[in-house]
């Protein structure tokens, strides 16, 4: 039996069980699930990275901010190193909206290594989103400002993915932002 393979569909069927009733805020309100397993996707396709626990790690990272998941289940669940690496990438929603996107910026660069990857894979899902539709209610200048918002937060995450950090800096010089 090929262990790695049960263990992530275990974790992509968990993920799914906690964003079952949650929807993009895309126009057509695609299915959650699609995020994570696509941060997932481009971690392993386009990053060349195979450790298990961070591909663990990209499918369960929103389960604690936007369900009613808590890092104990996680940790009983998948261990203490994808519990740890969830955490890293988990927003405080106890702090305003402001103080969040504060912190993801001044916090970037004390991440692990394997935080910082699926830091940087969940940024690229979203700006290709961002490049594909606008999400409901959203203008313009607010899709600028996430573009604006997350370099920042990139530029805390330099040296630790060659493939993925080309492909956001092509992402940002698109949208004459500099890294
Ligand atoms: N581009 C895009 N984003 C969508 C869509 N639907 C949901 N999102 C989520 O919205 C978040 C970005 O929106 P914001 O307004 O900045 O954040 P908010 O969720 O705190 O309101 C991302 O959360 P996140 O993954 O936790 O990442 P981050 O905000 O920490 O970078 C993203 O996954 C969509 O259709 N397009
Ligand atoms: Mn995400």
């Amino acid at each position: 039996m090929n262990s790695d393979a049960v263990l992530l569909l275990e974790t992509v069927n968990f993920a799914a069980e906690k964003h079952r009733n949650q929807r993009r805020k895309d126009p057509e309100a695609t299915p959650y699930i699609n995020h994570p397993i696509g941060v997932a996707r481009i971690i392993s396709h386009e990053g060349g990275v195979a450790d298990i626990e961070v591909l663990q790690a990209a499918l369960l990272h929103d389960t604690v901010e936007d369900t009613d998941t808590s890092f104990a289940e996680l940790e009983s669940k998948f261990g203490p190193i994808v519990a740890r690496i969830v955490q890293e990438v988990t927003d405080d929603k106890s702090l305003s909206k402001q103080d969040r996107k504060r912190q993801q910026v001044e916090h970037a660069a004390h991440c692990s290594r394997q935080a910082k990857v699926v830091k940087l894979a969940d940024k690229l899902y979203n700006l290709r989103d961002l490049n594909r539709c606008t999400p409901s209610g959203w203008t313009a200048e607010r899709v600028q400002e996430y573009f604006v918002w997350a370099s920042e937060v990139v530029k805390g995450l330099r040296g630790t993915n060659y493939a993925l950090e080309e492909r956001l800096e092509e992402l940002f010089r698109q949208r004459g932002v500099q890294l």
